[in-house]
């Protein structure tokens, strides 16, 4: 009987297509199960036949339906397994396959794929262009050298025609994979022992001998990281249910060198746009830092309950249900850490009101003091300048530094402000409550006079975190190497966050990384999200200087974003239902599309339309595990740090985003005004940046000035 092996290369086209096409790849896999090599090749259904001009002999393709084609490579060396490949459009598949070839790499003994016929047909004339380049990307190595790392012939000529990391990036899609991998560490500046021991030494077989010349199966076998060998019906159909989760195994190695770095001199950042990774890369610092030392306890924070839900699932997966590892990491958010540990060390549970609560407790106290301030402004003051510096006495308070505000206050308008901040401490103390915040303030006192509890904390989604949430971090873990590993992008920054890392006792400079990849959209979607951020600069994660998104690139291509106005909000609803049975009727389930909008009240009217469409629906606040079925609905702050395969923003109207009671007038504190409507311009990036493959974005009446204005050419394409 033969047996069955799943590529990767399958994977990425297995997990968007459409039901009907699933269940007939099912179908046919089973039939390898079920028939002799014989039996397969004169199965009429099956179709298994062979490729006209191949470059690799082995090459077969099978019948999945009339529209869809299967790639298979077949074994012709007497053993008997069978490698499916791909699943591709059925006029797509023969050209595919034609263009490539399976060959054994000589250093890894591993499987790999390129495509030979575009590497054939680039060479030449990137040869002429090498030629008068003033420098090659991997001139210092020799051919020994890089032949030792598994370089064949081919790629060794394409190799030295490289001129730098962005040509090498064009090749990536073309060139084998563990080749591929070792050029781009080697770009990274990894020296060839590193890349030996990083890349070749932890796959190549302990007992490989002289010779790579062997039969397919065992060089599938040797392949583990590319590739799933399927031995039983049942693995087949649980391997078939369950999405691939990549990033477990492949990082790419700017990810890989940042989370497996074996140690960090002190706290260090990790930054990039959104879907490149920085969760992933967090979840691996912390598999990284368990097992590098089997005593160490790991605080690992988020900034919602739901992502710290969703990171505890992950990391269980990530470290294989281990509960020797698990046991000495706490996920958690940092509010919820800092309450444990003022409930701990203070013997009470401090009770926390809401934003809500907090807002109307200002206004009562700018009404008792009949104050020349809006509740708002002393708000802020009191957040972004009394808790931001810890300030504790009106002396304090008149030394203080106000950055970040725009109003300058003399010494005697602080005198007649502190008044207000005092009576809103005694009114919190009278009704026995404090805030979030105040509670962050409390657990870092708490924490200087005591002891570290953790030996590392894994700091993601850290563009939001407010001065005293950065305390309470910073008292969590003794100060030094790998005390701190902090991954965050300052473009998602949608809560009212300035901090200096460097000035809390954070110093990140000389050990900062960039992850530039985008592994969860489209490029199309990328472009255009990127779009709504294009007019503005963003501070960067440790409020030194400035963040860019230069150089942030996806390797997925799909359809552009739809954005479409209507003239009632009541037509945007329908016209968002009809969207949705469309995505559903494609294969999408319910559970894959996102619809996110500014407030909960038009989530209310989306709710009750997709509900009377018989559409399963559900509110993301209400943390419906992942085998929940339904919509997913939120508003754009509930969106953080989720993603789906299609996402529609709703309401995108001139009147709601940006939302003007979110805005601080100008004439009231200019610098809060732009930080304010940046926030609200971030808002919808974050909103937008979620979608995989689908985004829609809409509107009734005036569409949001944030939203890119199509350029000339696509407006008339
Ligand atoms: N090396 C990888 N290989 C395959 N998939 C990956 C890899 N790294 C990340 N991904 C996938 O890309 C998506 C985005 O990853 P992740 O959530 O870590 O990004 P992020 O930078 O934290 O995003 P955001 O800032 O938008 O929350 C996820 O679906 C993740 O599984």
């Amino acid at each position: 009987m033969p047996q069955l092996a799943f590529a990767s290369s399958f994977w990425e086209s297995f997990d968007v297509l459409e039901k009907p096409v699933k269940a007939g790849v099912r179908k046919a896999m089973q039939k390898f199960q079920q028939l002799t090599v014989p039996e397969l090749h004169a199965d009429k259904g099956l179709h298994l036949e062979s490729v006209e001009k191949a470059r690799d002999p082995r090459m077969r393709t099978i019948r999945i339906n009339d529209f869809w084609r299967g790639v298979v490579l077949a074994p012709d060396d007497g053993s008997d397994v069978f490698l499916l490949v791909n699943v591709v459009r059925h006029d797509d598949a023969y050209t595919w396959a034609a263009k490539r070839l399976y060959t054994t790499n000589s250093a890894t003994r591993g499987l790999e794929v390129r495509n030979v016929v575009a590497i054939e047909q680039l060479t030449p004339a990137l040869e002429k262009a090498a030629a008068a380049a003033d420098s090659l990307l991997f001139a210092k190595y020799s051919d020994t050298v890089l032949r030792h790392l598994g370089i064949d012939d081919q790629v060794l000529k394409a190799v030295r025609t490289i001129v730098d990391k962005a040509q090498l990036q064009a090749f990536e899609t073309l060139l084998p994979e563990d080749q591929c991998e070792v050029l781009q560490y080697l770009a990274e500046n990894f020296s060839p022992d590193d890349v030996y021991r990083d890349v070749v030494a932890v796959r190549r077989p302990v007992d490989a001998g002289p010779d790579p010349d062997e039969s397919l199966a065992v060089v599938i076998a040797n392949t583990k990281s590319r590739i799933t060998l399927v031995t039983g019906p049942e693995e087949l159909a649980d391997i078939l249910e369950k999405p691939f989760a990549a990033w477990r195994v492949f990082l790419h190695p700017s990810q890989r060198r940042v989370a497996y770095r074996v140690s960090y001199g002190g706290p260090v950042q990790v930054t990039g746009g959104p879907g490149t990774g920085k969760t992933v890369a967090a979840l691996h610092r912390v598999k990284h830092l368990l097992t590098r030392s089997p005593d160490a306890r790991v605080l690992l924070t988020t900034y919602t309950n739901a992502l710290a839900a969703s990171l505890r699932e992950n990391l269980a997966f990530l470290l294989d249900h281990d509960p020797a590892l698990l046991e000495r990491v706490d996920v958690t958010t940092v509010n919820a850490y800092a309450h444990g540990v003022v409930s701990r060390l203070d013997g009470k549970a401090p009770s926390p009101i809401g934003d809500r609560d907090e807002r109307l407790l200002w206004q009562r106290v700018v009404k008792k003091l009949a104050l020349p301030w809006t509740e708002q402004f002393l708000a802020q003051e009191y957040r972004h300048v009394v808790l931001a510096q810890d300030l504790r006495t009106l002396d304090d308070y008149r030394a203080a530094v106000r950055r970040g505000r725009g109003s300058a206050l003399s010494s005697a308008r602080r005198e007649q402000l502190w008044p207000a901040v005092e009576l809103f401490d005694s009114m919190l103390r009278d009704q026995r409550s404090t805030t979030h915040l105040k509670v962050c303030a409390r657990a870092a006192e708490l924490l200087t006079a005591s002891t570290p509890t953790h030996d590392h904390v894994v700091v993601d989604e850290a563009q939001d975190l407010h001065p005293a949430q950065w305390r309470v971090l910073r008292g969590a873990v003794a100060p030094g190497s790998d005390d701190l590993f902090i991954t965050g992008d300052p473009h998602q920054r949608i809560y009212d966050a300035k901090v200096s890392l460097g000035s809390l006792g954070i110093p990140v400079a000389g050990r900062t990384h960039r992850l530039r990849i985008n592994y969860r959209s489209t490029e199309e979607i990328l472009t255009w999200s990127t779009g709504i951020l294009s007019p503005v600069s963003v501070d960067d994660l440790g409020g030194e200087g400035n963040d860019t998104l230069t150089g942030y690139r996806s390797l997925l291509h799909g359809r552009r974003p739809q954005t479409s106005g209507h003239g009632t909000e009541q037509a945007e609803v329908a016209a968002l239902v009809e969207r949705v049975e469309g995505w559903i009727a494609q294969g999408i389930r319910p559970s894959e599309i996102g619809v996110c909008a500014r407030f909960n009240v038009l989530l209310d009217k989306v709710y009750d339309k997709l509900g009377a469409a018989k559409i399963p629906v559900v509110r993301v606040r209400d943390n419906p595990g992942p085998g929940v079925d339904g919509v997913r609905l939120a508003t754009m702050h509930a969106m953080k740090g989720l993603e789906f395969r299609c996402v529609a923003v709703l309401g995108v109207t001139a009147s709601a985003v940006p939302f003007s009671r979110e805005v601080t007038p100008a004439s009231v504190d200019a610098l809060q005004h732009d930080s304010d409507l940046l926030r609200e311009r971030c808002l919808l990036f974050v909103a937008c940046t979620r979608a995989r493959e689908a985004l829609a974005v809409t509107w009734s009446g005036a569409a949001s000035s944030f939203v890119p204005q199509p350029h000339p050419q696509h407006a008339l394409a």
